[in-house]
């Protein structure tokens, strides 16, 4: 198979020469979903990088005073990591003019530094429109399809910038990713790094190493640009990893998220290709993928961990989406319920203890209170979000299943095919959310 080549696109004559560089553009976007463009005419990239390392530099109570909210602007680091990165990052986002009004923002980030945020997020917010009006034309949409539904209005266009941090130690396999493997929600990501580390899944379905070209942005297509083109434009995997990214080293970037407007529906815009209509909003789409991400912090209204604010039936909605990648795992945790655990969990003790109060079987009394406190558990877990709950119950399921149908295929008796039926019960439940 001849060696892929990962696009660099020139977008100097994006004006001068709008059909070329479309193709280009659209090509990439088809082929890749991501691609680096040169020759971009952004000119604050450097400004704001610097101002970055020097926020990160500062103490961390310092740069803990204000920690992100639902406006998507402040601090995002702490002491502990989320379980999507091992980095920190400070958040500009919401419609223009926010940075500069935002009561979200330590005194360290005084009227200066907050116009450069805001100037270095218009330079890329004109550019994502340019590039998102070549698109729509090569989709033959209205030059203006989609800048109509990317306004400066919630959720806005974040510009997160991003310090994955060196360690003492590195994590032990699989306990904390570096950077999740996942796809971004929005419509067009910008990445601005001079470090090595990000990895995409190429059109071949492998782990590819995207370069670094001085000066150049790494592009690509999010899920909303995906899903509207009935996933024509790709929205690639992407991760980086210990290996590439080792703990003895740290690595800076800044990825600017431009993301369409909450009410833009998410259904594909050519009409003439029957699909099933999608019918959830970008608003309920980014509400999931946010939870999902930020799942072990506290909403800071609430109190409550952001993966118990999601909707199971919307999360649900998004997972079959298919194109949503962070947290997959967690899909199984949040379609489950907890109550039949709870009712399993009561029904196989009151079980075991009957077993022995009729015919003074210890092992009865023993395996149906050890399966109850399994279920028992693994309904609470359920219930908090915590991991390994729907794992508990199926296990439960597993073990009564072992014991109680063998039984009552032998002794024919209303005890055991009772328990047998809870079992089965069990196993659809709690199984089919690894099916
Ligand atoms: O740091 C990078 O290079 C990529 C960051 C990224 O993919 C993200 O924040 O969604
Ligand atoms: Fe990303």
């Amino acid at each position: 198979m001849d060696p892929l080549t990962f696009p660099v696109i020139s977008v100097a004559k994006i004006d001068l020469d709008f059909e070329t560089v479309s193709k280009q553009l659209f090509d990439a976007a088809c082929e890749w979903g991501f691609f680096i463009i040169t020759d971009h005419g952004i000119t604050k990239a450097d400004e704001v990088a610097a101002l970055s390392r020097a926020f990160f530099d500062l103490p961390l109570d310092v740069k803990m005073q204000k920690m992100v909210d639902e406006s998507a602007i402040g601090y995002d680091g702490g002491k502990k990591f989320t379980s999507f990165a091992a980095s920190e990052a400070m958040l500009f986002g919401t419609p223009a003019g926010d940075v500069l009004s935002s009561n979200n923002l330590s005194a360290w980030w005084d009227d200066g530094k907050r116009q450069t945020i805001e100037e270095f997020k218009a330079e890329c917010y004109d550019l994502t429109i340019k590039m998102m009006s070549s698109f729509a034309v090569s989709m033959g949409l209205d030059k203006d399809y989609f800048s109509l539904i990317h306004q400066h209005r919630a959720p806005g266009h974040t510009l997160r910038c991003i310090k994955y941090p060196q360690l003492g130690q590195q994590p032990e396999e699989g306990r904390l990713p570096r950077l999740s493997t996942h796809t971004d929600w929005g419509s067009l990501t910008f990445v601005f790094t001079k470090q090595a580390g990000l990895e995409i899944q190429d059109p071949q379905n492998q782990w590819f190493h995207v370069p670094v070209i001085p000066g150049g942005i790494v592009v690509n297509i999010g899920d909303a640009l995906s899903l509207w083109t009935s996933k024509t434009l790709k929205s690639t995997l992407h991760r980086i990893t210990w290996e590439n990214l080792p703990a003895n080293r740290d690595r800076y970037s800044m990825a600017y998220f431009s993301q369409p407007n909450n009410d833009a529906q998410l259904n594909p815009v050519d009409k003439s290709t029957p699909t099933t209509a999608i019918p959830i909003t970008y608003g309920d789409y980014y509400k999931v993928r946010y939870r999902l991400t930020y799942g072990d912090r506290e909403d800071t209204t609430s109190g409550k961990k952001m993966l118990q604010e999601i909707d199971p039936v919307m999360a649900q909605l998004v997972h079959g989406l298919g194109v949503a990648d962070a947290g997959r795992l967690r899909f199984n945790e949040l379609a489950a319920n907890e109550t039949p655990a709870y009712i399993l969990s009561l029904l196989t003790s009151v079980g075991g203890v009957t077993g022995y109060v009729r015919t003074g079987s210890v092992p009865s009394i023993a395996a149906g209170l050890t399966v109850g406190a399994l279920y028992g558990l693994g309904g609470y877990r359920i219930s908090k979000r915590q991991p390994y709950g729907v794992e508990l119950a199926l296990l439960a399921s597993i073990l009564l299943a072992g014991s109680s149908i063998p039984r009552a295929i032998k002794t024919g008796k209303p005890l055991p095919a009772g328990l047998s039926v809870l079992a089965a019960t069990g196993l659809f439940i709690y199984g089919r959310a690894f099916i």
